[in-house]
């Protein structure tokens, strides 16, 4: 039985852009909730709070710190539950080590990445440390579905403001490339759990003798729960990728590889790696045992390689002979040289590929210039996605912010569901042989014949979570009347059992002619008719999907998707409220450190809070926090209707300035209301100072843009330091306590 959480609302403490936000809005929160006996707690899910609190051995009694996502992932399950969650890291292996170096600086008794474990205690110590490594946050706190979209004031706010677009041009050469064959969506086999197969089963690999390995064991598959497995013939994948670098050159465009290495931590960066080896494919022949000897991984990307070979003058000669062989590459950061395939989680698919579409389908090369892109998706589960809103935008021109309607997303994602729950289920074909799951009564339930290396792979999704997302659907349909299309490809093994629950269910419901059920390519084209039109569609998806479409379509629509509003709805009745559907902004950071302005938007934030309070009435009775609630919504209306979201540029306002507001409105509204007088008669006062002395607040926080900023470290800052730069007007602090 998970224990009580002491607070109302928990908040996390993160990493990155999110955090630095936090170190100015949560006091703020604070303040104001205190006042409604309303109490906020925090949990800490960073990165580096979770290497610390797996490795507590060596160090001291003040260093080490409680495993909050272990005590959160449980809390999750209550009914109580009202957690307001942002988004942390998922961890590259570059950036776990980079987080263990700064730790191990800062006094941190903490064993090191074992890249390649030999002994006992190393592959101990490997096996504590991948439970840290990629999207190891979400997939534990997320109990519930995903219901994502913009909040109508939002979306009007952005219709009445559009953000700027790139063109379209119709012989615009970028362009979507995936493998023909041989991918996970070409081998994938699906079915669903019988009460006769239920149990606990096992993954075992055959090999070419017969001898069987258990690859995994008491794997529990419940009656009801789709059960996938496909693989990826890497002879396919490095063939493929060998001939789209041809392609791209024969193009004259750019090469750019879209991936998700740090949510699909197993599978995706081997996929990755293969991208390096294939553009760095004659070094790789010619120079393979000198880079094993210096510890190249290629999975880690170029940055890792270039830095280790960097003494040895004939491999940097080998490189950079390529360079004339190779199509530019999209890069990163042209200023600073980082190419697309520097660090596996430079480019995630979800934010990178609608800033390329966002763009008129553009990327910069090596030499900062603007240039059409190769996109590269190896697998085709999704890639079409992308592909046909690159062949509508080429036909139709970019979409129009100011006109367009709203796709908002419905998407199964609790306890675990599919893809986003394969990290203990995927596996590295050890030789060439077979690789099957074994059911507890002893039937094979799906068997592939790989060759070595094959990224194998098993997916499930239970039962109750798929119940839930139609029945989530079908509510929204309800209440919005919008278009409502289940994203499922009948050709597809895995979405044709999905579709065995969701047309009966719609039939028992009456409401089956409400729905659409259509593969992505079909139903992207349709969404994208459906919104140039200026109508709104709800996107009803599996996980994958959720994560591509909750930045895609905002990113188009409002410009960003860090002004979502992002609910939970956990199944044991509690809610999980994250902020927006971005990530956590590394270049918002570098901004910050380089000249003390912070471009982060907090509306995520904001939304969040909002929806959080009113659960809080409803849930738990209490009145006060219905009063906070509709006042912080109408402090985000205030955000929106007076243009007080943060700036890009240094010396306009920031994001310290948008909390400013924020606070004013909040308190302007409690001191209004009439619900509740005590309420009023506090935050009167509170309202009438953040007035009056608006003029000195908001020159101690432009004094403060302009130099660089010290926080004491990257992934493991300093409080006091962070506070200095986060909250630097003494009057505001005054005001807030
Ligand atoms: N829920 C979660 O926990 C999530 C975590 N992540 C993690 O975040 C990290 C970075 O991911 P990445 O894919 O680069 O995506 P991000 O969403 O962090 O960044 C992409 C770009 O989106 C814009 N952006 C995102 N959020 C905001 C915001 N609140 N205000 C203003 N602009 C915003 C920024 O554009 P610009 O630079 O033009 O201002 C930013 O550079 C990774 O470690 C990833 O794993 C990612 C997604 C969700
Ligand atoms: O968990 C992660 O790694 C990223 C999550 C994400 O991008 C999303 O949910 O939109
Ligand atoms: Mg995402």
């Amino acid at each position: 039985m998970a224990e009580k959480s002491n607070f109302d609302i928990l908040y996390t403490i993160v990493d990155e852009a999110p955090e630095l936000a936090s170190a100015s809005f949560l006091s703020i929160i604070r303040k104001f909730a205190s006042a409604a006996g309303v109490s906020v707690g925090t949990k800490d899910i960073s990165l580096a709070g979770r290497i610390i609190a797996t490795f507590p051995e060596n160090l001291t009694d003040q260093q080490r710190i409680t495993d909050d996502l272990a005590a959160l992932g449980e809390l999750v399950k209550t009914p109580e539950a009202n957690v307001i969650k942002l988004p942390n890291i998922s961890a590259s292996v570059p950036q776990l080590v980079a987080a263990i170096e700064e730790l191990q600086s800062q006094g941190y008794d903490i064993p090191n990445y074992p890249e390649e474990p030999s002994t006992d205690e190393e592959k101990a110590i490997r096996a504590r440390y991948d439970t840290i490594k990629g999207s190891a946050v979400n997939p534990v706190l997320r109990e519930g579905n995903s219901d994502r979209r913009a909040a109508k004031a939002v979306k009007n706010y952005a219709q009445k403001n559009p953000h700027s677009m790139g063109e379209w041009a119709a012989d615009s050469k970028t362009k979507v490339s995936s493998m023909s064959d041989n991918d996970f969506y070409a081998n994938e086999k699906s079915a669903t759990i019988t009460a006769a197969q239920a149990g606990d089963a096992k993954i075992e690999f055959v090999g070419k003798d017969g001898s069987v390995t258990v690859l995994k064991d008491g794997w529990p598959l419940d009656e009801g729960t789709v059960a996938d497995a496909t693989f990826m013939s890497v002879k396919a994948l490095s063939s493929f990728l060998a001939d789209a670098i041809e392609d791209t050159k024969k193009d004259g465009t750019m090469f750019s590889l879209h991936m998700k290495a740090t949510m699909m931590k197993v599978s995706d960066p081997i996929i990755f790696g293969y991208a390096v080896k294939a553009w760095l494919a004659p070094v790789f022949e010619k120079f393979g045992s000198e880079l094993s000897a210096l510890g190249v991984n290629p999975n880690s990307g170029l940055g890792d390689l270039l830095e280790r070979v960097k003494d040895n003058a004939e491999i940097v000669a080998a490189i950079d002979a390529l360079k004339g062989d190779r199509p530019s590459m999209y890069m990163v950061d042209s200023d600073k040289g980082i190419t697309n395939l520097h660090v596996p989680s430079d480019v995630i698919i979800d934010a990178s590929m609608p800033a390329v579409i966002r763009a008129g389908g553009k990327g910069w090369d090596e030499t900062g210039a603007k240039g059409d892109t190769n996109c590269v998706i190896p697998d085709r589960c999704y890639a079409p996605v992308y592909d046909e809103a690159i062949n509508f935008f080429k036909a139709n021109g970019a979409l129009n912010p100011a006109t367009a309607g709203a796709v908002a997303n419905v998407g199964l994602m609790a306890q675990k569901a599919e893809e986003y729950g394969s990290h203990p289920t995927t596996f590295e074909a050890p030789a060439d042989g077979a690789i099957r799951i074994v059911l507890a009564n002893g039937e094979t339930l799906h068997e592939h014949a790989v060759k070595k290396g094959d990224i194998w792979r098993a997916c499930t999704v239970k039962k109750a979570p798929i119940e839930n997302w139609i029945q989530l659907a079908m509510d929204r349909q309800r209440l919005t009347g919008s278009e409502a299309i289940f994203w499922l490809d009948a050709n597809r093994a895995h979405d044709a059992e999905l579709i065995n629950y969701v047309k009966p269910a719609l039939a028992a419901a009456g409401v089956a002619d409400k729905f659409l059920i259509m593969a992505p390519r079909e139903a992207t084209r349709q969404s994208l008719k459906t919104i140039t039109a200026g109508k709104d569609s709800i996107a009803i998806t599996g996980n994958v999907l959720r994560d591509y479409l909750t930045d895609l379509f905002p990113i188009l629509e409002l410009g960003t998707s860090a002004k979502m509003l992002s609910i939970v709805k956990l199944m044991q009745g509690g809610g999980l409220f994250e902020t927006g559907a971005g990530g956590s902004a590394p270049k918002h950071v570098q901004q910050l450190v380089e000249e003390n302005h912070l471009r982060w938007d907090s509306m995520g934030e904001f939304c969040a809070l909002g929806e959080s309070l009113n659960f809080l009435a409803d849930s738990a009775g209490n009145a006060k926090a219905g009063v906070l609630g509709a006042a912080a919504e109408a402090a985000t209306q205030g955000i929106l209707d007076n243009n007080k979201s943060p700036s890009r540029k240094v010396g306009q306002p920031d994001n310290r300035d948008s909390h400013y507001w924020f606070a004013r409105y909040w308190a302007e509204a409690l001191a209004a209301q009439s619900e509740d007088a005590e309420l009023a008669a506090e935050f009167a006062p509170i309202a009438k100072e953040l007035a009056e002395k608006e003029q000195q607040i908001l020159g101690e926080l432009a004094a403060a843009q302009g130099a660089p900023a010290d926080l004491g470290g990257y992934y493991h800052t300093d409080p006091a330091k962070t506070a200095a730069v986060m909250r630097p007007s003494a009057t505001l602090n005054a005001i807030i306590g």
